[in-house]
């Protein structure tokens, strides 16, 4: 489809696609990293400033040194050695809820930084590529002005920047709408009912302090932000951070991370801030989530409950691209791997295998979270126990459970569930001496951790959702010697990735966990081997840092496309100057399109305005009084020019003084007068009964379809049934109509927004404004040229040659740049077509004489010629550049000079022109 004719991009060098530039960067990364482990080979003098080696500290907590190296050290920039890679560093603002540090005061101004748990953290403790800072809040509440300056400046020590909330936003904000509204929503788990129904009654309350902290998150960013960075803003604590950044400087690249599941459209349409929401992320440039899954979810929630358009690049609303992706995170691997080798760790080995010695031994580790699925996984094992008894003293399952969120009552509750629950089993299979199943509340050190990774058999994930599970691929990575089997919720993102090496269980299956725990004892080694091998072989390659270098990638990839497209799309219209212009001047032509340019706009959702009374499209109420004065004017011909038939304009505009052209300007009329045919006498439509069969088959099989039959036209329209069977029964019906038994017909299948249309060749407006204007300089008797055109109208893209029909015209000095390209030979025939707009007294009427038209459209222009009767020397039209205004309507891309964007707008223009008569 041509761009805006003033943006014509033709000449431009060929640009390179979206895959050739993120190939193009991702050589550009291998080469860098390339360069990385050139430099680890250098003297270890000149690595210690930047390469701290992370596998000697003792401890998972207070590992300052890690957190070193989630950003480019600060000593890099003081190695002159090293300046031109450091140079090429990206600087990016990593701003999630959680900073990886959590504070613990210890005095007025002291404070002990801890490493923050959660899968969140450890993916973005593996971001490295980058010049990065955190922005967070530092899971703590600091009121005085002293305490705040102390923390900031421990904070700085780690390049993190703190934000601080106060007790009742973090109560309202943090406990109430995102941990106990989103996250169960994002989990199926459901808004809150029965006992929580109080929640529900304050659910605006947190909604607002919701939106208050993404306030507060923003005025940091926007505090801390230098032109070029990369801000990557993440989870669902912050689905409005993306909205405020980009209200205040719309030029930010921003990107939005989900780490958790994004559920189906039907579970995220009951919130009851469902729009709000979805908008503010669609502000981003780049929208990423774990898997396709989530991404495909999210699409169809912009395009069911805000009724956009989905794309496989995205959403888009109004030319704007929101890209939405998949882009699954990893871990840094190689830091366990690492870590295995480390005498601490392998001391704690020791100590483990000396405790379980003789038995196996199965590992969960999880936050002590609902979603996690813990009684599930208790269930199961007591079901295996229970029917292999002979088991019961050779097993036992280790649970970490790590406190999180401890504030919310129904974490409360599900830490007493849990308890009682393997109370219950240890009493029923525990001996004096050992107990089936050790369960902790609390967290572990990194180095126990990697060794409980290490030594154990089965790891045991039952999430009921999980947005990826990180836990499992650090057993994977830890596992290497060892090769135990890990059993997997198929509702884990993980699933998607480690879903061929893993035993998958559906963790509702009580009976199939059960037996999978069976299963995963007793595999022989060659086939523990193997699944292990395809595991490792993936979390080794799919690494945190490669997480976050493609995305950051594909966000710099898309703004450049943004620009590209933003070329395409006309400016909007100069209102003032259009109205300028219309005051200056004394025979003036508004060419107004009539459905979503005069009418309300229809509710892209099919669903508050669908009710059966408003399917008629129906001029809006507040055009009635500027269009009656517009009409009224003797300087100003209005013109309705639509592809509605006769009846409907009748109905809609009988009452005002302008001239009416039905079914693309097939018909015309004055209302002061009847209704004429300016069709071509040997239009053929022959096809119609064929066509009308199609279409009566596809209305029969869509609900809230409709097919309307006019003179010179079918038109099957599905703007108010669901979006979605719509779009796929149109593809059914274009497929068929191209491909069966009219495929030869001269017929042009028109692709609407929600319609399909099918006409002769030679039905479009700007192939019928030639005519109509001839009878309407006719009808009226003009003696003076017209001097002014404004053409609006939400028109197909094959109308659009309405636009273009006044271009050739314009006068020379309408720059080079800005002038239309129109091929030589389409040029001849309009310019030779704008001969016949010359005037004469005494002329005939363009449409009495319709029966010598011919189909051609050249001959149509020249046939003209020879009908309208002229008047010695003096054009039809006399028009300036200035004063031709072409401007589309809803529209994101198109041929006109200007656009406008929905008909409210319209609506602001037409009361302007009335009021400068
Ligand atoms: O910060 P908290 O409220 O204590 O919660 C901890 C984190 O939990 C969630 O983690 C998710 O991110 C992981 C990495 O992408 C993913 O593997 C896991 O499936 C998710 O549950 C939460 O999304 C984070 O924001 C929290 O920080
Ligand atoms: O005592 C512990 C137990 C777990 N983890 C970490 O917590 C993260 C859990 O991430 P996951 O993606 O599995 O789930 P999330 O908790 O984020 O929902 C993993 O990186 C674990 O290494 C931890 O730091 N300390």
């Amino acid at each position: 489809m041509p761009g805006n004719l003033y943006n014509n991009c033709s000449n431009l060098p060929a640009t390179p696609t979206r895959l050739e530039r993120l190939l193009r960067e991702r050589e550009l990364r291998k080469y860098s990293k390339c360069l990385n482990d050139c430099e680890a080979e250098l003297p270890s003098s000149t690595q210690d400033c930047f390469s701290p080696d992370l596998e000697t500290s003792t401890c998972w907590f207070n590992d300052e040194e890690l957190l070193e190296t989630v950003s480019a050290s600060r000593s890099l920039n003081d190695d002159g050695e090293r300046l031109d890679f450091r140079t090429s560093k990206q600087r990016l603002l990593v701003v999630a809820n959680r900073l990886p540090v959590s504070a613990v005061r210890h005095g007025e101004d002291s404070w002990q930084l801890e490493m923050s748990v959660g899968g969140l953290v450890t993916a973005l403790l593996g971001v490295k590529e980058f010049d990065t800072r955190w922005i967070g809040w530092a899971g703590v509440n600091v009121p005085d002005e002293i305490g705040q300056k102390a923390l900031a400046k421990a904070l700085d020590e780690k390049r993190c920047i703190p934000v601080f909330l106060d007790e009742e936003v973090v109560h309202q904000y943090y406990n109430g709408y995102c941990n106990n509204i989103l996250w169960p929503l994002f989990h199926y788990i459901g808004l809150p009912q029965e006992d929580r129904l109080a929640t529900t009654r304050s659910f605006q309350s947190q909604f607002d302090a919701y939106k208050k902290a993404n306030q507060l998150f923003a005025d940091v960013v926007n505090e801390h932000y230098e032109e070029g960075d990369v801000v990557w803003c993440h989870d669902y604590h912050l689905m409005f951070l993306p909205k405020c950044l980009k209200e205040r400087n719309s030029k930010m690249k921003v990107g939005w991370f989900l780490h958790t599941p994004f559920p189906s459209s039907e579970i995220h349409r009951m919130l009851p801030s469902r729009l709000e929401l979805l908008r503010s992320v669609l502000a981003a440039d780049l929208v990423g989530f774990h898997t396709y899954d989530y991404a495909r979810h999210f699409v169809s929630a912009c395009t069911r409950i805000l009724g956009l358009e989905g794309t496989p690049e995205g959403v888009e609303d109004q030319g704007k691209l929101t890209r939405i992706a998949a882009f699954p995170v990893g871990i840094d691997s190689e830091r366990f791997i690492k870590a295995l080798e480390l005498p601490e760790v392998q001391d704690h080995m020791k100590v483990l295998k000396q405790r379980f010695a003789g038995r196996k031994v199965m590992l969960g580790v999880d936050r002590l979270d609902m979603i996690k699925g813990i009684p599930q996984k208790i269930l199961a094992f007591e079901k295996f126990l229970e029917e292999n008894p002979n088991w019961c003293n050779k097993v036992v399952l280790l649970q970490i459970a790590v406190p999180t969120r401890t504030d919310v009552p129904e974490y409360q509750k599900l830490t007493s569930q849990v308890h009682e629950i393997v109370g219950r089993i240890n009493g029923r299979f525990g001996s004096l001496t050992a107990v089936p199943i050790h369960h902790l509340d609390r967290s572990l050190d990194f180095h126990e951790l990697c060794a409980l990774y290490a030594v154990t058999d089965v790891a045991l994930v039952t999430s009921l959702r999980d947005g990826m599970n990180l836990v499992s691929y650090e057993y994977v990575a830890c596992q290497e010697s060892k090769k135990g089997v890990l059993i997997l919720s198929e509702f884990a993102g993980a699933a998607q990735s480690l879903g061929a090496g893993a035993i998958l269980v559906n963790p509702w299956n009580v009976t199939e966990v059960a037996s999978s725990i069976g299963y995963a004892l007793n595999m022989p080694a060659d086939e523990r081997e193997k699944r292990h091998h395809h595991n490792f072989k993936h979390v080794i390659s799919h690494t945190a840092q490669e997480w976050a270098a493609t995305f950051v990638s594909e966000l710099n990839v898309t703004i450049v496309e943004a620009q590209l497209r933003t070329r395409q799309i006309p400016p909007p219209l100069p209102i003032e100057v259009a109205v300028d212009r219309y005051s200056c001047l004394n025979n003036r032509l508004l060419i107004l399109g009539f459905n979503a340019t005069l009418t309300e706009p229809v509710d892209t959702l099919g669903r508050k305005d669908s009710q059966i009374n408003e399917w008629e499209p129906k001029l809006r109420p507040d055009l009635r009084e500027p269009l009656r004065k517009l009409c009224d004017d003797p300087k100003t011909t209005v013109l309705v020019l639509s592809g509605s038939a006769r009846n409907v304009l009748d109905d809609n505009f009988s009452d005002y003084n302008l001239w009416l052209a039905a079914e693309n300007g097939m018909f015309l009329r004055v209302t002061t007068g009847d209704w004429m045919t300016t069709m071509p006498e040997n239009l053929s439509m022959e096809w119609v009964d064929s066509v009308k069969n199609v279409f009566e088959y596809f209305t029969d099989r869509t609900p809230r379809s409709q097919f309307e039959v006019r003179e010179t036209s079918l038109i099957w329209n599905y703007k108010y049934s669901d979006v979605e069977f719509g779009r796929l029964q149109a593809r059914d019906l274009l497929q068929h109509l191209w491909t069966g038994p009219i495929s030869n017909a001269s017929l042009d299948v028109v692709q609407g927004r929600r319609s399909v249309e099918v006409r002769s060749v030679a039905v479009t407006k700007g192939a019928a404004i030639d005519r109509i204007l001839g009878e309407i300089v006719h009808n009226k008797g003009m003696k003076e040229p017209i001097d002014y055109v404004l053409c609006i109208g939400h028109f197909l893209t094959k109308d659009e040659d309405i636009y273009t029909f006044f271009e050739p015209e314009l006068p020379s000095e309408v720059p080079a740049s800005v002038r239309p390209q129109v091929p030589t030979q389409v040029r001849t025939s309009i310019v030779g077509s704008r001969a016949a707009l010359l005037m004469k007294q005494n002329s005939m009427s363009a449409v009495e004489q319709n029966k010598s038209y011919a189909i051609d459209g050249d001959t149509l222009h020249s046939m003209v010629t020879d009908r309208i009767s002229l008047q010695e020397g003096s054009s039809v039209l006399d028009l300036q550049a200035n004063d031709y205004f072409s401007c589309s309507v809803a529209r994101k891309r198109s041929n006109s000079r200007y656009r406008l964007q929905s008909s409210d707008e319209v609506v602001t223009l037409l009361r302007e022109l009335a009021d400068h008569r």
